[in-house]
């Protein structure tokens, strides 16, 4: 799998250190709020692990499962709910937790969603952000770093399924896209 790595954008340290910023700014903003996180499946499933373990109060967490990239490496534009929250957020201070925006499709189309559901509050934050390709507009109030138009992958994000479980964030070799 190290192999296939062109280069490490993030290392495992710098992500520790950049979640534990984002936890500290989060646990100041809700101390007083009764928080709940929900996260992007499979995307941001490491993502969650570390940040909601950062929180040094009781939180709840939920998932949703969406995918629009299938095994291409280009947005299908096209949201798919593969699994929908277990409970209802109606009244909740909610931030949702992704991995990454890129066009920012996935995000617009779950905040409308979730709008709909009437929480108190509802907010967003991503470890990464590519600002260069948005499409949808979004008010993200956490973002972690923002990254140049490259292709990703580690720490939960993945080509093809794959990768996921690099602990760092890395670009991949053009042959492996070919
Ligand atoms: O801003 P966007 O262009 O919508 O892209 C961002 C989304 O794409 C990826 O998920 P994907 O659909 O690949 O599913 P996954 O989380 O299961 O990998 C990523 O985890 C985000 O959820
Ligand atoms: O850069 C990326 N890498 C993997 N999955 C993605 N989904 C949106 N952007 C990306
Ligand atoms: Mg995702």
């Amino acid at each position: 799998m190290k192999n296939d790595v062109k280069e490490i954008l993030y290392s495992e340290a710098q992500l520790n250190e950049k979640v534990e910023e984002l936890a500290a700014r989060i646990s100041a903003d809700y101390k007083d709020k009764d928080l709940l996180l929900i996260g992007v499946l499979k995307g941001a499933n490491v993502f969650m692990c570390d940040l909601m373990r950062k929180i040094p109060f009781p939180i709840q967490i939920d998932f949703i499962a969406a995918s629009s990239y299938g095994h291409s490496t280009e947005s299908s534009g096209v949201v798919k709910i593969l699994k929908d929250l277990d409970y209802s957020i109606e009244g909740k201070d909610v931030i949702i937790v992704e991995d990454i925006i890129d066009t920012g499709l996935t995000l617009h189309y779950l905040t409308e969603n979730f709008n709909s559901r009437k929480p108190n509050s509802l907010e967003i934050c991503t470890l990464l952000d590519k600002p260069e390709r948005r499409i949808a507009k979004l008010d993200v109030k956490y973002i972690g770093y923002q990254i140049p138009d490259e292709f990703i992958v580690g720490y939960g994000i993945d080509f093809a399924e794959r990768y996921r479980n690099l602990p760092y964030i890395a670009t991949l070799k053009e042959s492996v896209y070919s």
